[in-house]
C-alpha cells in the first residue's frame, strides 16, 4: 500500500517508470462522432499538433472509404512527423492496399469477433475470419509496415475464439494486438481478466480500445495497463462513435500522476490541444470536464478558496496542476464566496481595501446571490470601485490625452490614440476591423513590447433606450501569467467608452504587476 498525504492508496507500485505507448484516434474513431467532419487542411493542423504534443501513434483515418480520406491519410503520412502514422483496414484486400498506397507506417486490420457482430455484418465463419485475418497481417508484414491486428467487440467475444485470433496473427509476425471494448460493456474488474489472461498468452503487445457507452472508457483503459496493457488508444476530448472513446488527457494524467507510468506526451499541450480540436469540431468541452474543462482548476465556494489560497493542495489532486497540463487556476466569486477569497481577487485586481470595505463587499456580493444573480469578477471590482473608489490617478500607468478616429464605408477604420505612457508622451495610429476595434488596437500598441496583455473580455451592454442610449462597455485584459481584470465606462460614444475602460483596465493590471515586483 502507498500512503499518499495520509490517504492509503491501491498499490500501484508495479506501474513506477513503466513505459506506456499513446494510441491517438482522434482522426479516425473522434472524426466518427456524429456531425463532425474534417477537411484535409484541418487534419494537417491536428496531425502536427498531436505530434507536438507527443503521441506515438497517429491513426490518420480509413484510406480505402473515400478518395479525401485517402489524400488526408498520405499527406499526413508523408509530413515528416515523429509519430507514427496509422491507417484503418477491414481483412480486406484492396482496404489493406490503400494504407499501403497512403505510406503509412502502420496498418490497423481489424474484424469482428464477437457472434452477433459476425453474424449481422461480416457474415464468414471463424475459419473465414482467420484466414482472412492471417492473409491482411501477411500483405502488411510483407511491405515491411508494422501491424496491429484488433478483435473488434473483443469483450463479447468467446475467449476461445479471441485465443484462436490472436495466436494466428502471431503466427504471421503482427506486432501488436488490441482488445476493444467496442460497445462499453467492459467494467475495470472484468475487462483487468481478460487483458491478464491475453497478456499471458501472447507476446505481442497489447494494446486497448475502449467506448465510453457507461462512463468507464478511462477506468478500463486504466485497468488494462494495471494488468499489462501498453498501449493505450485514445480521443482528444473523448471523442468518438456514440459516446465516445477514452480521453486522452484523462488516461494520461492517470497514467502520470496515479499510477506514475511514464508515456511520451509533453502534458503542459493536453489544455491547448483540446482547446484546438473544440474549435476545429465545434464539439464543446463541457466546462466540468476534468483536467482541460473550464473549471477543472477553479474554486469558488468560500471554504474551498480559503484552502487553496492558503495551500492548492487542499483542494487540488496536488499529484497534478494546472501548470503540468497548461491551464491555470482561478478563484471565481459567487454566491458561495468568503471574504479571503474576495480579499485574494481583490488584491490582485490592485485594490487595498479595509477591514470595514471588505466586509461591505462581501455584504454586497451575498445579497445579489441571494437574488440568483451570478457574481463574476468584473462585477466584484464594479461593487469595490463604488465602495472603495477607483484607481488613484498619480498611480495610473497611462493617462489618455486624446483619441480620433476615422471611418466610413471606403476607408479602413483608423484610430490615433495620444497618451502619457509611465510619464512619456506617446502617439499611435492602427486600424481595425471598426472603429472600436481600431481604437482598442492603437491603445494597445501603446504598451512596450514586452508588456504582453491581452483582451480576455469585451462586453457592449446599452443602458439606456435610443440612439443616443448610453453605452456600458466591460473591458477585461489578461497578462501572460493569467491575472486578469477587468474595467467599464459608461458615456454615448462608444469608442470612447472603450477605450476608457480598456485603459483603466490595464492600469489596474500594471498596477497588480508593479506590486507583484515589489
Ligand atoms: C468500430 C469501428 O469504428 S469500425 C470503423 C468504422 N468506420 C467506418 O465505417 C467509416 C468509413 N466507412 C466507410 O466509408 C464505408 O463503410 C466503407 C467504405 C468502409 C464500406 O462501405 P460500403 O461498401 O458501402 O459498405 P457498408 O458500409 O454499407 O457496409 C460495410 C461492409 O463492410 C463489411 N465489413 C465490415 N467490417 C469488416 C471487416 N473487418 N472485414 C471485412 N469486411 C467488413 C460488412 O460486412 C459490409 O460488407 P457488405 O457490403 O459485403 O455487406
Ligand atoms: C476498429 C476498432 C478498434 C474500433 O474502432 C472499435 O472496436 O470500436
Amino acid at each position: 500500500m502507498k500512503p499518499l498525504w495520509g490517504i492509503v492508496f491501491y498499490d500501484v507500485h508495479s506501474l513506477v517508470n513503466e513505459k506506456v505507448r499513446i494510441f491517438d484516434t482522434t482522426l479516425r474513431d473522434g472524426e466518427q462522432t456524429p456531425g463532425v467532419s474534417l477537411t484535409t487542411d484541418e487534419k494537417i493542423q491536428i496531425a502536427r499538433q498531436l505530434d507536438k504534443l507527443g503521441v506515438n501513434v497517429i491513426e490518420a483515418g480509413f484510406p480505402v472509404s473515400s478518395k479525401g480520406e485517402f489524400d488526408s491519410v498520405r499527406q499526413i503520412a508523408r509530413s515528416g512527423l515523429q509519430a507514427q502514422v496509422c491507417g484503418l483496414s477491414r481483412i480486406v484486400k484492396k482496404d489493406a492496399q490503400a494504407c499501403l498506397d497512403a505510406d503509412v507506417d502502420l496498418v490497423h486490420v481489424f474484424s469482428p469477433t464477437s457472434d452477433i457482430q459476425i453474424a449481422h455484418t461480416i457474415k464468414m465463419s471463424h475459419d473465414e475470419i482467420v484466414e482472412g485475418a492471417m492473409r491482411t497481417v501477411e500483405l502488411v508484414k510483407d511491405n515491411g509496415r508494422t501491424c496491429l491486428f484488433s478483435a473488434m467487440d473483443a469483450t463479447r467475444t468467446s475467449p476461445e475464439f479471441l485465443h484462436r485470433i490472436f495466436k494466428a496473427v502471431e503466427e504471421v509476425h503482427c506486432d501488436i494486438i488490441n482488445i476493444p471494448d467496442t460497445v462499453g460493456v467492459a467494467v475495470p474488474s472484468s475487462f483487468y481478466r481478460l487483458v491478464k489472461d491475453i497478456c499471458d498468452d501472447v507476446h505481442m503487445v497489447v494494446d486497448v480500445h475502449c467506448h465510453n457507452d457507461f462512463g468507464l472508457a478511462v477506468a478500463n483503459s486504466l485497468a488494462a495497463v494495471e494488468a499489462g496493457a501498453r498501449e493505450v488508444q485514445v480521443c482528444v476530448n473523448g471523442l468518438g462513435e456514440r459516446a465516445g472513446n477514452a480521453n486522452l488527457a484523462e488516461v494520461v494524467m492517470g497514467l502520470h500522476s496515479i499510477y506514475n507510468a511514464k508515456t511520451s506526451i509533453k502534458t503542459e499541450y493536453l489544455v491547448e490541444t483540446a482547446r484546438m480540436i473544440e474549435r476545429l469540431t465545434k464539439v464543446k468541452i463541457p466546462i466540468t470536464a476534468p483536467i482541460v474543462g473550464e473549471n477543472a482548476f477553479s474554486h469558488e465556494s468560500g471554504i474551498h478558496s480559503h484552502g487553496i489560497i492558503e495551500n492548492s493542495k487542499t483542494f487540488e489532486p496536488g499529484i497534478m496542476t494546472p501548470e503540468m497540463v497548461g491551464h491555470k487556476r482561478r478563484i471565481v466569486l459567487g454566491k458561495h464566496t468568503g471574504k479571503h477569497a474576495v480579499a485574494k481577487v481583490l488584491e490582485e485586481a490592485g485594490y487595498r481595501p479595509s477591514n470595514e470595505q471588505l466586509q461591505e463587499i462581501l455584504e454586497r456580493i451575498k445579497e445579489l446571490g441571494d437574488k440568483g444573480k451570478q457574481v463574476g469578477n468584473i462585477d466584484l471590482q464594479t461593487i469595490a470601485d463604488v465602495v472603495i473608489g477607483d484607481v488613484a490617478k498619480e498611480s495610473q500607468a497611462v493617462v489618455l490625452k486624446e483619441v480620433s478616429v476615422m471611418t466610413g464605408n471606403i476607408i479602413t477604420p483608423t484610430a490615433t490614440v495620444k497618451a502619457m505612457v509611465r510619464g512619456k508622451e506617446k502617439v499611435l495610429a492602427n486600424t481595425g476591423v471598426g472603429p472600436v476595434d481600431a481604437a482598442v488596437n492603437a491603445v494597445q500598441g501603446l504598451l512596450d513590447s514586452d508588456t504582453s496583455i491581452h483582451l480576455c473580455d469585451f462586453r457592449i451592454e446599452a443602458i439606456s433606450g435610443g440612439a443616443d442610449a448610453l453605452a456600458e462597455v466591460v473591458i477585461g485584459v489578461e497578462d501572460d501569467r493569467g491575472r486578469r481584470v477587468s474595467a467599464r465606462s459608461a458615456r454615448e460614444d462608444i469608442v470612447m467608452a472603450s477605450v476608457e475602460a480598456l485603459v483603466s483596465a490595464i492600469n489596474r493590471l500594471m498596477l497588480l504587476e508593479e506590486a507583484a515586483a515589489r
